[in-house]
């Protein structure tokens, strides 16, 4: 009876069996997922690398936070007594150089192991994403090489100088901007808004000689700067479906993966377009000094084609607009809450103004407060917080020990700029915003110890850093010179980074209260 009654329980009846096969079928995907996600969980184990352990997904992300406060968890465990760790970005092995005269090495002297960044993975489909295609952070070798000189060739110290009546210019619709919005009582403005209408005026202007009228009111929403905001988002995206995907690659194709949107390659092409008839109608809308005129210079002598030129006008702008405002208006959310660093740069900006109550392009250059300033304002909140390098030629990293540790060939490693800029050991009391900690320092000195990298170093440094000083400076000069910056109810307390954007920043709106002197 009893083993009658066992046999009923333990033998599967028939109907059980497709039951048990798919059990079976699923404890051995799962198995064999957990294998895929988890095989190569020693990589840093067997060289003798430290490291936290990673989570499945995830890895050493916590999906909660910023990025660079991930990175920076990290730094702070192993800063002691590491020079190097091993993490996971989601599934991928990720050496982290925690020395910074490891990065220099890396992004400097041994740079023909490091050549890549990680652009190239970023744009999934070249053929979908024609005019990102065109940028030379998503390029590679000898395309990457002439794209990133001929972009740099416009953009000299000389050639901006040419072209400083653009910003001259600019500078009045912003001031007329500010006079016009504070004559009315509104004396509380959204900073971030009206620093990016005036970068974004310039870029019109200096890009494609075309007024935008992003200077003309700030109650009206503007349809070029909207498109604008939606490219920079997608960007963000872009980047992220390839860090989510990475346990999976081949999903990619499903997720929101182009770098660029549609609607922008289609706006910017039409600007481009409209630019061209207008200078062929009417030679006297030339303006021999601004970028559009180089390019199409460039464009006869190398024939490119009509996208070509969109790509590299998009790669000034793309890299541009929003880098450079996000500085500037940084820079005056600081000058904001430290009314004594207002007062001293004022009164160095009053004191070297021209006549015609203007700043020359030289003196801009060179005002020793102003740049402290803007460089404190990059160590404080760098907009690009990692720079991560592809290994391109296998090599070795030497240790102050003596040991070697072997980089392979697509392996990738990660340099924490935001933490190197936030450690006490490099910066005293790192939170604080204090300008005077870069009087009389020679920043380029600060740079080849590893340890200043906003721009980063080596032959892919950032190629639009004087454009980009002459955006944020002119910006604030212009602001500084008529405004005394308050702190009104609705300003944000000292920054929290914002975890949903492309350029590092402070979280949500940015009210300021305007006191016209
Ligand atoms: C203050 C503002 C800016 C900051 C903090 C900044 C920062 C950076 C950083 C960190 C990189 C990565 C370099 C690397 O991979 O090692 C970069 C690359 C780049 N930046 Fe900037 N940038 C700024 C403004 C600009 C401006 C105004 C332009 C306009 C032309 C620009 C164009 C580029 C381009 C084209 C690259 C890719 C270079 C390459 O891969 O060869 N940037 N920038």
């Amino acid at each position: 009876m009893v083993l009658k009654k066992l046999k009923k329980v333990t033998a599967p009846s028939f109907e059980m069996v497709p039951l048990l096969v798919t059990f079976v079928l699923l404890a051995t995907v799962g198995f064999l997922i957990h294998k895929y996600l988890t095989w190569h969980y020693d990589t840093f184990k067997k060289l003798g690398i430290v490291g936290p352990a990673p989570k499945i997904w995830h890895g050493n992300f916590t999906g909660k936070q910023q990025i660079a406060y991930d990175y920076d968890d990290i730094y702070n465990k192993y800063r002691q007594k590491h020079q190097i760790v091993g993490m996971f970005a989601y599934r991928q092995p990720q050496f982290l150089i925690i020395d910074p005269k490891l990065a220099h090495e890396v992004l400097v002297t041994n740079f023909k192991s490091f050549r890549n960044n990680l652009g190239k993975r970023f744009l999934y489909d070249k053929e979908a994403d024609p005019v990102a295609a065109l940028n030379p952070f998503f390029n590679v070798g000898e395309e990457w090489k002439t794209i990133r000189s001929d972009i740099m060739s416009g953009l000299t110290h000389h050639k901006l100088s040419s072209a400083y009546t653009i910003w001259k210019t600019c500078t009045e619709k912003l001031g007329k901007l500010l006079s016009a919005q504070t004559a009315k009582g509104s004396s509380i403005i959204e900073t971030k808004d009206l620093v990016l209408r005036y970068t974004f005026n310039i870029m019109g202007e200096f890009l494609w000689g075309i007024e935008t009228k992003t200077l003309e009111s700030l109650d009206e929403p503007n349809h070029y700067l909207e498109v604008s905001h939606r490219l920079i988002h997608q960007v963000f995206h872009g980047f992220m479906s390839y860090y989510k995907c990475l346990p999976f690659p081949w999903c990619r194709r499903f997720a929101n993966y182009r770098i660029f949107t549609a609607e922008s390659d289609h706006m910017f092409s039409q600007f481009t377009k409209d630019a061209y008839v207008l200078r062929e109608r009417d030679a006297s809308k030339t303006n021999q000094a601004d970028f559009l005129h180089y390019v199409r210079q460039l464009q006869e002598k190398k024939s490119l084609s009509h996208y070509e030129v969109v790509g590299y006008l998009l790669a000034v702008f793309t890299d541009g607009f929003d880098t450079s405002g996000t500085v500037a208006f940084h820079t005056l959310f600081y000058l904001t809450h430290h009314p004594e660093c207002q007062e001293k740069l004022r009164k160095e900006i009053l004191n070297n103004l021209e006549a015609d109550g203007n700043m020359n392009y030289e003196t801009l250059n060179v005002l020793p407060y102003l740049d402290q300033c803007v460089h404190e304002t990059l160590r404080m909140i760098s907009p690009i917080t990692f720079k991560s390098r592809l290994c391109t030629e296998s090599t070795e990293i030497v240790l102050d020990d003596g040991r070697r540790i072997p980089i392979k060939k697509g392996q990738v490693v990660t340099i924490p700029v935001f933490s190197y800029l936030h450690d006490p050991e490099y910066f005293e009391d790192p939170l604080e915003f204090r300008p005077e900690r870069f009087e009389n320092v020679d920043i380029s000195e600060l740079t080849k110890r590893g340890i200043f990298l906003p721009f980063s170093d080596g032959p892919r440094m950032c190629l639009g850093r004087h454009l980009g000083f002459l955006q944020i400076k002119t910006a604030i000069v212009e602001v500084l010179k008529n405004y005394r910056l308050k702190v009104c109810d609705k300003t944000p307390p000292i920054a929290k980074l914002d975890s949903h954007a492309l350029i590092n920043g402070v979280d949500g709106d940015l009210f300021i209260e305007y006191e016209r002197l």
